[in-house]
């Protein structure tokens, strides 16, 4: 359930994006997939691009009178962008003024460029960066929105912040409200709950733009609401942390994630690590910490899910870094594009909708079931099970 499919070249026509098999009879709410896509184009450190863009979706299969029938949904985000690219980036054949000089040909230390032209045997490398670009993460926050309509008619929620700009460090999240501590997370630039740094963060920004410079950091997202139960211990590729850090590991740019505690748990002795187990009767059994992030065996324990991502710094700088040009070996400066500076904010949606994708897909797989209604009764009988334990 929720397989899925995204195409489309950053500066192409248009994204599109297919979910397989989704359930039958899902109430489906188009403006609030807009109003993900919305989120996913803010925060301050962006380029040009998105003053471009208004991303919002047209369906075109796999929906009637608002609700899922079951076969493939796909969904479409127009590229407003591509009338200003269709030359560079025509379907049909090259243009009789496409120059040699139009062509990506100086490979971005930190991009795809090089590897994707040495293993494609690409002349020119914009063949690579299109599709590398995470224009492509538009289409997965369209899947995951529809991810998202169906967690919530479980009551599980997903949430994310900003805790690190370059050096700039904010608290992370403690467990305490979750629907409190993240209200006013939105209407940050940074994304940031802290005021203070994220004062600091868009000084950092602005220094580093000065300097021609990118920024990375880090971000936080937590899944509350989720079941004991989701993910399995059995095979490796059934655990559901494992299948969390891949979808993060696949978002462009992120180069480490962490759950729970994370690398702190390692220099840490066990008393002060594990999270020991109670038992309330209004409860069922939980947890007094939550240092594990909410797995134990790959299986979610019923605590809050929490994930730490680290974004490095973007590779277009507006100061390039130097490379070696694809065809005269000659050293060269970076080719040099239209391009964020820091787009951590924007990453720490992508986090969300790639958690929602896992989530539903994992929710599918423990309730199955064709269409929504058997879902749900097969989940209404699972929380009888777990009120008699
Ligand atoms: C939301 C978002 C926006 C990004 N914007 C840019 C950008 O404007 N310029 C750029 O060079 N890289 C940008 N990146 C990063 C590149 O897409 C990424 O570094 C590249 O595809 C290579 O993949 P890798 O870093 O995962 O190895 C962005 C990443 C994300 C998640
Ligand atoms: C288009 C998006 O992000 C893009 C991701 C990106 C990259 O290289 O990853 C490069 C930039 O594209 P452009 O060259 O058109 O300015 C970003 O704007 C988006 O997030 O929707």
């Amino acid at each position: 359930m929720f397989n899925y499919i995204t195409a489309g070249e950053s500066h192409g026509p248009a994204l599109t994006a297919v979910i397989k098999d989704p359930p039958a009879g899902l109430e489906l709410d188009v403006d609030e997939i807009n109003y993900q896509l919305r989120r996913r184009q803010g925060g301050y450190g962006r380029g040009g691009r998105m003053s471009i863009e208004s991303d919002s979706v047209e369906i075109t299969s796999g929906v009637r009178f608002g609700k899922t029938l079951g076969s493939p949904l796909t969904m479409t985000i127009k590229n407003k962008d591509w009338e200003n690219w269709q030359d560079t980036m025509k379907i049909e054949e090259k243009p009789d003024d496409f120059q040699k000089e139009d062509r990506v040909e100086k490979p971005r230390p930190g991009h795809a460029d090089l590897p994707g032209a040495i293993k494609y045997n690409f002349d020119d490398m914009r063949n690579v960066l299109e599709r590398a670009s995470a224009r492509e993460t538009a289409a997965r926050t369209a899947v995951a929105a529809v991810c998202r309509q169906f967690l919530s008619e479980f009551d599980i929620k997903i949430f994310s912040h900003v805790i690190q700009i370059g050096e700039v460090e904010a608290p992370g999240f403690s467990d305490e409200n979750v629907e409190d501590f993240f209200s006013s997370v939105d209407k940050s630039e940074f994304r940031c709950a802290d005021k203070n740094s994220e004062k600091k963060m868009k000084q950092l920004i602005d220094d580093w733009r000065e300097k021609g410079d990118s920024a990375g950091g880090v971000f936080e997202v937590v899944a509350a609401g989720v079941p004991v139960g989701l993910g399995s211990h059995i095979h490796w590729d059934s655990k559901l942390d494992a299948k969390l850090a891949r979808a993060f590991m696949s978002i462009q740019a992120i180069k480490g994630v962490e759950f729970g505690l994370g690398f702190e748990a390692a220099g840490r002795p066990g008393s002060e690590v594990h999270d020991e187990i109670d038992f309330k009767d209004s409860r069922g059994f939980y947890r007094r910490s939550n240092n594990s992030g909410g797995f134990e065996g790959g299986i979610t324990i019923g605590e809050n899910i929490k994930i730490r991502a680290a974004m490095k710094p973007i590779p277009t700088l507006a100061t390039p870094l130097k490379t070696v040009d694809y065809h005269t070996k000659e050293d060269a400066s970076a080719a040099k594009e239209r391009s964020d500076i820091c787009a951590v904010p924007a990453a720490s949606i992508v986090g969300e909708a790639v958690t929602a994708i896992q989530l539903a897909q994992s929710f599918g797989q423990k309730f199955g079931g064709d269409s929504f209604g058997e879902i749900r009764r097969n989940f209404n009988s699972y929380k009888k099970y777990l009120q008699h334990i």
